[in-house]
Formats: C-alpha cells, structure tokens, sequence
C-alpha cells in the first residue's frame, strides 16, 4: 500500500500568510539542521531511476518535508514509482529506464526538480511539464536544456523557452554541448539521464560555468548509486558511460546548509548563543561556505564534529565575495551585510536575478524600504550596513522562500515588527524555519491571507 505522499500544509499554519516578526532581543538554543533540499531531490530522482525488478526498494533515510521534496516524490509517483513514506524516510520502487510515457508533471514552484526531471523525460516517448506557478518558475529559462536534447535528438515543444514544455524521447546519447552560464541544473538534468542511455553522453559545458557546487553533488550522487563518470578539474568535460544501472539500498541525506545558513546568520546577528547541528564537515554544499564568510565577518563561530556553535552579537564587519559558490545563501548572507560595518558586495552572482524572483533587483528594493542603502550592477549586489532599522513596514516576500528568510532576519533585528507578504511560501524548502527561530525564542505572528 503506498502512503498518502506528504501533505506541505500539515504545518498548523494557515495555508496563505504574511508573517509579522517580532524584534527580538536573543536567540539562545539547539536545533539540528532540516534536511537537505538539494540531496533530497537528486537522491529522490536517482532512487526513481533504480529498475526495482532488479535492484529492489531504495531508502532514502530522512526526506525533506518541503514543497520541492513533496513536487519531487509527486512527479516520480506520477511517472510510475512505487513511494511508500515511513517515518522520516521514503521507500521508492524505481522504474529504471522507463518512466509512463505520455505523463503531464506539474513541479510545482521548484527549478532543480523540473530541470532535472526534464532531462530523465527524453527516456519517455512525450512527456509535459506544466506548472501552477506561472509567476515564478513559469518565467524561468528552459531553453539551454532544452537545445541540449533537441541537438541529442530529443523532440522540444515550449513557450519561447519557458513552460509549459513537452519533450518526446528516446535519444541515443553521445557528445553533446550544453550551457551553464544561466544554471547548473541543466548539465545535472543531462548527468541524470547519462547513464539510462546506450552511448551514455560525453558533456561539454560551455559559456562561463556557473554553480559547480551543485554539479558535484550531482556527480557525488551518481556514485552514491554505483555510476561511474569522470569529470575535468574545472568541470567543463563531464563523460558517463552508457548503460549503467542505478543501484542502492539506502542512501541517507545530510543537513541542509542553504537554509541553515539563515539560522547561522539570525545566531550572529543577535546577541545570546545558538547549537546546530548535523552539518558535516565534508560536505559538497557551497553554501558550508557561509560559516566562512560569517567569520571573516567577526562572527564568533566554533565547529565541534557536526555542530556548530554560534556565540551572538558580535561585531560585523564588510566583505567583497564571489557569491557564487555559495548562491542559496547570498540573501541570508545579505541580513548580515544589512549590520556590519561598511559596504559589502557579492560579486560574479547574475543568475540570482533567474530564482523564485529576481534575487538582486528586488533585494535591493525591499532592503531600500528599509532604509538600506543598495546598489547593483548586472553581475553584483551591495549592502551598506546600518547601526540599527526602525522596521514598523510591510516588505514583499516576493513568493520567494530565500527573499522571505532575509527579510525575517531583518525584522528580527528591526526597532518595531515587519510584516512580510506571502510568508507561506517559506514552505518551498524550510517548512520548519519560523518554528526553528520560535525554538530559539523568536516570536511570530502568522496573519492569514488570501493571496496564493
Ligand atoms: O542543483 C541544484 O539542486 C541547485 C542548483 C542551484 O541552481 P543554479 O544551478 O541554477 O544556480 C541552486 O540555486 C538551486 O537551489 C539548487
Ligand atoms: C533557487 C532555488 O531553488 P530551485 O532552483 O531548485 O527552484 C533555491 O532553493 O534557492
């Protein structure tokens, strides 16, 4: 019997809300870190690819519960997975190579799970993906994946390169040039579908490659499932052989460091001392990266194993960082600038603008209302920090769950209480995080909204 497939309002939080935040005067607790989106998704995916006729159930020990997680396991039940949820856990019966053909797949809101699902598409004779966020991941661009399979041979129907989207498969594989100056997720798509293939692919990334973080993590995948593939140094040449089953019986998903960068960020920024724990060390997410930043922003930070340990209220001072290994943690990065000393800027970060929303540009003009001082170019963002906010305002969420963790870290630092507008949709991959900060003694009121 498969279980009902998670419910991402089983929260007890009205189903559309703005947030008020609360000032807060200290964050003081333990939390452990949620898990990770981005291995949630690809460890998910690679479990749907396992042929369980021969390789039998995969584990996946410790699912998110966000709305990506929930797009995820709804699209791979909808190509014909078995999923059963057990506790914290998903028990997925792949379909190897043979996802239903003819499927219409809705993501949802979530770039990585589209991306990737439109590569492992070409292995069906059609398949359609719509989404009910036109606003949001119906604007984001598609074509670079998509030339991608039509030069493999891939049938590509789309609107000027956006959604709704039907690709028609199969293709052979081969070598194959794909972008990845916009997104990485593309290279991953293809990476996913490699070894489904008869001739496997040779990749040839091209333009100036962005997010090669997540690319290892799609590599550290393959191999978490028993493929082999070889990559340059520099990451712009990936090979994998053709015809290599996905195999595991269990694979376990570490903490998510994007979002528990926000939770680092809110132990810094306010004095009292906040534990988190279950963030390896070892560990591919350049968003681990943001532990470094914080430092060398003076924030008193201590590792011991998995936990860290975050000693509020000290001093910050400006930084200039390529934001680019770390992209999911430029905005909780950005609450931090918002009270060091000095202009930080985070340079070489374009494909922010090609998020939820555009990450630089309405960043900027929310960080305005509040008084900041803000400036952009194309490729960077800058933040003069401010000794204190008088908040007392309403800011824009703009429907996108980073926007609303950055706000929520400035409105817990503010003189009097924010309101941010569409709050709920914190849900695309931190379920937890008002509930998290409520752990560590913030408080928050949850105003129910009619606006989706
Ligand atoms: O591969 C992934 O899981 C992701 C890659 C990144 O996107 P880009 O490659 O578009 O920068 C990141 O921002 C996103 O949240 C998740
Ligand atoms: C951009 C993000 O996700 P995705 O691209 O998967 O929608 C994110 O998590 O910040």
């Amino acid at each position: 019997m498969t279980a009902p497939l998670p419910h991402a309002h089983a929260d007890g939080m009205p189903d559309t809300f703005d947030v008020l935040v609360h000032p807060a005067s200290e964050l003081r607790g333990t939390l452990s870190a949620q898990p990770s989106k981005n291995y949630t998704t690809r460890y998910l995916l690679a479990a749907a690819l396992t042929d369980s006729t021969t390789n039998g159930p995969v584990r996946v020990i410790g699912v998110a519960t966000s709305e990506d997680a929930a797009a995820m396991l709804r699209c791979l039940a909808d190509w014909g997975a078995g999923i059963e949820l057990v506790g914290d856990d998903a028990v997925i019966r792949g379909f190897g190579a043979h996802p239903k053909a003819g499927v219409t797949l809705n993501p949802g809101n979530a770039g990585a799970v589209a991306r990737f699902l439109m590569g492992a598409a070409a292995l069906t004779s059609h398949t359609t993906f719509v989404t009910d966020y036109p606003d949001s991941l119906g604007k984001r661009p598609q074509g670079d994946l998509l030339e991608a399979l039509a030069r493999l041979g891939a049938g590509v129907s789309s609107d000027a390169g956006k959604l709704p989207i039907t690709i028609s498969g199969p293709v052979r594989g081969g070598m194959v040039e794909v972008s990845a100056e916009r997104s990485s997720q593309y290279a991953s798509a293809l990476m996913f579908l490699a070894p489904l293939l008869p001739s496997g692919l040779d990749l040839k990334l091209t333009g100036d490659i962005k997010s090669r973080a997540p690319l290892r993590q799609t590599l550290d995948t393959l191999a978490a499932y028993g493929i082999q593939a070889s990559a340059s140094p520099d990451l712009s040449r990936i090979r994998i052989a053709g015809n290599q089953p996905y195999r595991a019986e269990r694979v376990m998903v570490p903490g998510d460091y994007p979002g528990s960068a926000a939770i680092l960020v809110a132990a810094a920024i306010l004095p009292g001392e906040v534990r988190l724990s279950n963030l390896r060390e070892q560990d591919l997410q350049g968003e681990k990266e943001a532990v470094a930043v914080l430092r060398e922003m003076g924030a008193d930070i201590e590792r011991s194993g998995d936990t860290l340990t975050v000693r509020g209220g000290q001093p910050l001072s400006a930084v200039t960082r390529d934001g680019d290994g770390f992209t999911d943690a430029v905005q909780a990065l950005s609450a931090a600038a918002a009270f060091a000393g000095g202009t930080t800027t985070w340079e070489n970060v374009f494909t922010l603008r090609l998020k939820e929303c555009d990450r630089i540009s309405d960043t900027r003009r929310e960080l305005e209302k509040l008084g900041l001082s803000v400036s952009e170019t194309e490729n960077s963002l800058s933040i003069s920090g401010a000794a204190s906010l008088a908040g007392g305002i309403t800011v824009n969420g703009h429907g996108d769950h980073r926007m609303i963790m950055l706000l929520t870290l400035l409105g817990l630092r503010a003189e009097k209480p924010l309101r941010i507008t569409g709050a709920h949709h914190i849900r695309k991959s931190y379920p937890q995080f008002f509930k998290h900060l409520e752990e560590l003694g913030a408080k928050f009121e949850y105003l129910k909204t009619d606006t989706k």
